[in-house]
């Protein structure tokens, strides 16, 4: 399956804040959307599930138009909802059956889910007496509980500790290896390092990256070299290699980020630095993380004077 979103706008009371939206997402892939507070993920994921309408704009699956109620959706929204004095099998049935499964199978899967989770022993509780990480096991649980096609992640690691974190990836990853099509929104780098192959940045309304994060990786990476001299550090290193007129030189929290420019050769920076006789501790290819592109494409992309919505 493949979902597209086409030139996706969005306005509230007259103030533009989704500005032609396009990106997509493959079954079997994780998409992690990212962007600042208020960048507009919430407003996309809220018109992708008919929330509201977009002004103009299409969402288009496997290259027909998306009829939202012909395929299973699982969301986790940020703000969570569920009953505080219900019962959490009655209630996440009950819920099961409003997503059109039969009482028998609702209940079943309920039962399956909140063992999977390892709450079987407060199936027969009320929300409101379970811990805050336990509500959201059962808040991720109305999400997967009627086997969705599409699931959207809103935050949904926050409140769990690394346990149950633990439980909850070995989830999403079973997700993604039964080719459901998963959207994954969060401020947690790690882990959306972890699931996503793909990625999609959003800023001020606009997509401003999308596509696949290793291929990202490694073209923000190119001509980088990550490098540490023993005993040496970042003054001394600046002034060693000032002469050499090849290189860009940055740090991040790590090492030095050596950009080689125009045909200067790794081998070569190695050869000259060799001939300096510096003892290397780190000379490696830089690979960004996610963090870093995440700063570098907000630093990058620039709409303060086209009335943003930050
Ligand atoms: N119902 C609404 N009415 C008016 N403005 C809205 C509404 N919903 C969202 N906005 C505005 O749209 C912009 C984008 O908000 P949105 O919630 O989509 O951001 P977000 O990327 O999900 O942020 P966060 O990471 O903080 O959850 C914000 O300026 C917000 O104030």
């Amino acid at each position: 399956m493949k979902l597209e979103l086409v030139n996706i706008n969005k306005s509230f009371s007259g103030k533009h804040i989704l500005h032609d939206v396009n990106f997509s997402i493959e079954s079997g892939r994780a998409m992690g959307f990212l962007g600042r507070n208020g960048s507009g993920k919430t407003t996309t994921i809220r018109t992708l599930m008919d929330v509201f309408k977009p002004d103009f704009g299409e969402f288009i699956i496997d290259g027909k138009k998306f009829i939202r109620e012909n395929y299973k959706i699982g969301y986790l929204p940020e703000e969570r909802g569920l009953y505080g004095k219900i019962k959490i099998i009655d209630q996440l049935a009950y819920l099961g059956e409003l997503k059109r499964m039969s009482s028998k199978e609702a209940k079943k899967s309920a039962e399956y889910w909140v063992d999977y989770m390892g709450l079987s022993e407060y199936g027969n509780k009320n929300l409101e007496t379970l811990s805050k990480g336990n509500q959201q096991k059962i808040q991720i649980i109305q999400a997967v509980i009627d086997d969705p096609d599409i699931v959207i992640l809103d935050e949904p690691f926050s409140g769990l500790d690394p346990v149950n974190s633990q439980i909850f990836k070995d989830l999403i990853k079973e997700l993604i290896a039964k080719n459901k099509l998963v959207i994954f929104s969060s401020h947690q780098m790690g882990y959306v390092e972890e699931f996503c192959d793909d990625i999609t940045f959003i800023k001020n309304g606009r997509i401003i990256e999308t596509g696949d994060l290793n291929v990202l990786k490694n073209k923000l990476g190119e001509n980088k070299i990550r490098l540490n001299i023993k005993n040496l550090g970042p003054d001394q290193l600046e002034r060693s290699l000032n002469e050499n007129k090849n290189i860009n030189i940055s740090y991040d929290d790590k090492s030095a980020i050596i950009e080689l420019i125009g045909n200067y050769k790794p081998m070569e920076l190695l050869q000259d630095i060799l001939n300096k006789d510096y003892e290397i501790d780190l000379y490696t290819k830089y690979t960004p993380s996610l963090e870093d592109i995440f700063i570098k494409l907000d630093k990058e992309y620039n709409f303060d004077n086209e009335g943003g919505n930050n």
